[in-house]
Order: structure tokens, then sequence, then C-alpha cells
């Protein structure tokens, strides 16, 4: 049997990622652990757990172990980080990988420390970070090693991270906890108030996945949404419009442009000519809503792009991360205790 060497993970909010360099990606799953409640035993992790949300009877909990692109339950994080290394790796228990996983720019000195201990503890031989938005460029096959400066968006579940990289670095960035996660509660939100029906996070995100825009110049569209009346407690189906959607994503939509606008400000002006001239490139899941690009192409007047595989870019760069390693390791955002 053949053992994974090195392993890239993008441990998602919403997903996590593994990538292996030479393979590609081998494992994709949601990022949710169904418990029993009572006797903490684990029943489903990725894509089974995740059908059990918003089903799941009393005593059984749907649990997302990260919130807002940290690690919220370190313990769960754990054991759902070496359910997907076994799978990845064989199954091995004697043979240990080395780990490269990704954390939010901006990620505080306890957040990567919770990371680096849950890889270590899931069967991690050593384990590097490296920042969202550096792999998020490396997967996208954006050259980070020269001297230009380029500026990546990653949209995922929890965060939105948005840098201006240069030589191989951070030179500015923001992370905002405005995404995925921000424009279901905001939909739920809406359809709760305007017509005082309740809906999960789960048809939330289908109802943006589906109709969902950023940008009133999309083609308009229209589904049929189910829940329970706020007032009679029966179920009900109601008609939702793209424009209500987009309505209803006005104000997480607006702050994210914002946070681009603010990292431009704060950019050096040569770096920030360069991205005027390179454009701007989008990644993550939260990079398919549409016409997001030419929302944030009108608020800064730079030509915005959206990856290919921009779901994948991140977990990609992580994998690949490794060429760079050295370049990496002697940037200051990546301190050398990181490096186990
Ligand atoms: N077609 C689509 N339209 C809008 N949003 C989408 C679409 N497809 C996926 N998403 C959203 O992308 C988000 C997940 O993206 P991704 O997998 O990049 O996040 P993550 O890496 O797990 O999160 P984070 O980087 O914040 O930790 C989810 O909120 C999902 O609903």
């Amino acid at each position: 049997m053949s053992f994974t060497e090195e392993v890239g993970i993008d441990l998602g909010t919403a997903n996590v990622l593994i990538y292996v360099d030479g393979k590609g990606i081998v494992l994709q799953e949601p990022s949710v652990v169904a418990v029993n409640k009572d006797t903490k035993e684990i029943l489903a992790i990725g894509s089974e757990a995740k059908r059990m949300i918003g089903r799941t009877p009393g005593n059984i909990a749907a649990i997302r172990p990260l919130r807002e692109g940290v690690i919220s339950d370190y313990d769960i994080t754990e054991r759902m980080l070496q359910y997907f290394i076994r799978k990845t790796c064989g199954g091995s228990r004697i043979f240990k990988p080395r780990l490269i996983v990704c954390v939010p720019s901006g990620v505080t000195e306890v957040e990567k420390r919770a990371v680096r201990e849950a890889a270590l503890q899931a069967g991690g031989r050593s384990v590097f970070l490296i920042e969202e938005p550096v792999a998020a460029a490396i997967g996208a096959g954006v050259d980070i090693t020269g001297p230009e400066g380029v500026m990546i968006i990653d949209i995922g579940g929890g965060t939105t991270d948005i840098a201006v990289i240069s030589m191989g670095g951070i030179v500015t960035s923001a992370s905002v906890k405005l995404a995925g996660d921000t424009f279901d509660e905001c939909i739920v939100k809406y359809i709760r108030k305007k017509y005082r029906l309740f809906i999960g996070e789960r048809t939330a995100e289908q109802l943006k996945k589906e109709i969902g825009a950023a940008f009133y110049g999309e083609t308009p569209r229209k589904t049929l949404c189910k829940g329970r009346d706020l007032v009679s407690g029966l179920p009900r189906t109601v008609e939702v419009t793209s424009a209500e959607i987009l309505e209803a994503l006005e104000e997480p939509i607006d702050g994210i442009c914002e946070a681009v606008h603010s990292v431009l400000e704060r950019t050096p002006p040569e770096l920030a000519a360069d991205v005027g001239e390179s454009g701007i490139v989008i990644t993550g899941g939260g990079a398919h809503l549409r016409g997001l690009e030419r929302r944030i192409q009108r608020k800064t007047g730079i030509r915005t792009r959206i990856a290919p595989d921009a779901d994948f870019c991140v977990a990609k760069g992580t994998g690949e991360s490794l060429k760079y390693i050295d370049m990496l390791r002697k940037n200051s955002l990546n301190r050398r205790e990181t490096y186990i």
C-alpha cells in the first residue's frame, strides 16, 4: 500500500477538503458531526451528518465544530479531522503524514495553536499552517512570488478573506465574518419577516444557490420555498424571487465590498496600481453567488474574475504550498514555531 506523505487540508467552516500532490482533491465533506448528546458518541461525520441538520431527534445534535473560520468545538474538530485523515491515508494508525493546514488571515495565536494541536492529535507527523488567501492564490494559479501585487478574495462559509499579496507574503488584508453562513442567516431572517414563515438554514442555503444574486443586472429567477407558518404553525409554501434574495443579502454584500475597498485604501500605491492592472481574483464556494464579481467590480472599478474551480483553490493551494515552503517560512506571518 502506498502511503500519503504530504497532505493539504482546507479546514473550512462549511467544508473540509483534502488535497494530495499528484492525486488532487481526495476528500470533500461538509464540516458537520452528528453526536448523541447523552452518550457523547459520534454517530456520523461529513455528508451523512449534514443530512441530519435540522432533522435530528432531541438526543442527537448535528454539530458544526468550526464557526466563523475558527475552531469552536476543539474535541469534535479533532475527531472529525482524525476520521478524514484516516480515510485519506489508507486507515494506517502508524503512518503519519505531514500536514499543511490553512487558517484565515488575522487568526490569533490561540486560534493557530488550536488548529495545530487538533491536526497533530488527529494524526499529523508535523503541521505547517498557511493563510487562506495565500493558499487560495496558489490554488488559483496566480504567481505570488513576484514583486507585483495581486489581490485575492476568498469567500467561504464563515469568513471572507481579502488580501494583497506580493513576494509570497500578505501586504494588506482583512478577514471579515461575512460569508456564506451570514448570507443564509440573512435569508432566514428576511423570509421570516416578510412572509411570517420559518425556514431552516439548509433551505436558506438552497435558495441562495438556486436563485441568489448579488447584482441587479442578473437574470431574474424564482422558486418555491417551503417552511412553517409562524402564526398557524403549519407547513406553507411561498414563491421567492432573486430580487428578494438580493434585498436580503444587501447588507453582508455591502460589508464585503466595503472591506475590499478598505484593503485597497491601505495598500501601498505601487501595489494598488498593480492590482488595478492584474485585476481581482475571487475564490471559495461563495464566489459562485451570481453577480458577485460584477458587484465587486462596480465598487472598485477593477476587473474582477472568478478563479476556475473556485471551491477547490484553497485546498489545492494548501497542498501545493510545499513548493514555496522556504519562502513561506521566511514570511513573518508564518512563524517558525508553526513548523514542528
Ligand atoms: N452556487 C453557490 N452560490 C452561492 N453560494 C454558494 C454556492 N455554492 C456554495 N456556496 C457557499 O459557499 C460556502 C462554502 O464555501 P467554502 O467551501 O469555500 O467554505 P469553507 O472553506 O468551508 O469556509 P471558511 O473558508 O469560511 O472556513 C457555503 O456557505 C455555501 O453555501
